[in-house]
């Protein structure tokens, strides 16, 4: 039986919800990676200090007893941040990083940004105290076409940022295309690359008809893209590193209105280690996993480590959703049904 060792990885991009939802599946995340950045997307976005403390002690509150899971919390812009709470927020070690959705481009960023130049104040003292800018990189003009939105992104509004503030630290979140695998590489920035955009294009979305289980935000592009970033995970390459995405939404929200998320912390290890091992590169996925990340943000690597067996690991259908013993709800983890042939060593799913 093969196995593999490596060092505790970090999840650099995460949705963990609140309430019930959170209480569900923060286990997932939890047993088996170190931190996670903990997006601000909740329904009542996080804008402040206060509002992060009080949603940070609920994730803690939701840990399975004696975990030593790290939520590293950020700060949602708008177009009122103030540039002191957000500063201060991250000189105390409330935030770790500001998050930047261009208004309506995702699930809950109503409350995002308009114009990205009002924001630039806010960037350069981000620069100067070291503060990291996360970006959903995608416009929302309607002429711009769904599958074009982070392309135009990226020759619109980054490559501007990148040029005003060439040391601030950024990371694109969740790419999607050759283009921005280039871009990154090219500009001295990082980026978090999903398990989902790794196994699937944009076919997914059109199996057995219309099929939401396979939509997020940015949306899976053509195979040629798929491709590059599948290189891109797999190089070693220091700006590329581990960031889920994974997004809960309750099967009967995703069935009803087709809400833009998929749910990968169940399985997104092992998802990303098939990857690698169909790429020849299991070499490099302690570097993906485990050490770019901290090596961008400037943070020690985990000491523990997560030994990883191959074997057949068949994915379940739902997780379910529980309260108080009964099963109120269910989520459609990916790879739902299939069986993968990684499992960490004692995990069940
Ligand atoms: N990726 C998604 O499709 N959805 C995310 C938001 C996001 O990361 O853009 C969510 O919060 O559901
Ligand atoms: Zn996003
Ligand atoms: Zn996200």
């Amino acid at each position: 039986m093969k196995t593999l060792t490596i060092i505790k990885p970090d999840d650099w991009h995460l949705h963990l919800r609140e309430g019930l939802v959170l209480k569900n599946i923060i286990h997932f995340t939890s047993e088996y990676f170190g931190r996670a950045i903990v997006m601000p997307n909740t329904k009542v976005p996080i804008t402040s200090i206060k509002s992060a403390i009080s949603y940070k002690k609920s994730i803690i509150e939701a840990l399975p007893e004696s975990s030593k899971f790290k939520p590293l919390m950020t700060m949602y812009l708008t177009d009122e941040t103030d540039k002191g709470e957000l500063i201060n927020g991250f000189k105390n070690n409330v935030f770790f990083a500001a998050k930047l959705y261009p208004a309506n481009a995702t699930t809950n960023s109503s409350h995002g940004v308009r114009k990205i130049e009002n924001l630039y104040k806010i960037f350069e003292s981000m620069q100067d105290s070291g503060m990291p800018l996360l970006i959903h990189g995608e416009v929302t003009d309607s002429e711009v076409d769904v599958f074009d939105r982070e392309e135009v992104f990226i020759d619109k509004e980054l490559s501007q940022i990148t040029k005003r503030f060439p040391k601030l630290k950024i990371v694109l979140e969740h790419i999607t295309t050759s283009y921005a695998v280039n871009f990154v590489k090219e500009n001295n920035i990082g980026a978090t690359i999903t398990p989902h955009h790794l196994h699937i294009n944009r076919n997914a979305m059109f199996f057995g008809g219309l099929n939401s289980d396979f939509y997020c935000l940015p949306v899976a592009k053509r195979e040629n893209n798929r491709l590059a970033l599948r290189k891109a995970a797999t190089s070693g390459e220091k700006c590329f590193f581990l960031g889920t995405d994974s997004a809960p939404h309750l099967r009967k929200w995703k069935a009803f209105c087709g809400c833009a998320g998929i749910f990968n912390s169940p399985v997104a290890i092992e998802s990303y280690l098939t990857v690698f091992e169909e790429e020849d590169a299991l070499d490099n996925f302690e570097k993906f996993a485990s050490l770019n990340g901290p090596n961008f943000y400037n943070v020690p690597p985990n000491k523990e480590k997560l030994k990883l067996v191959s074997r057949p690991n068949k994915i379940k259908e739902f997780i379910d959703v529980i309260q108080e013993k009964n099963t109120v709800g269910q989520i459609k983890p990916f790879h739902a049904g299939e069986t993968l042939q990684w499992q960490v060593e004692g995990k069940l799913i």
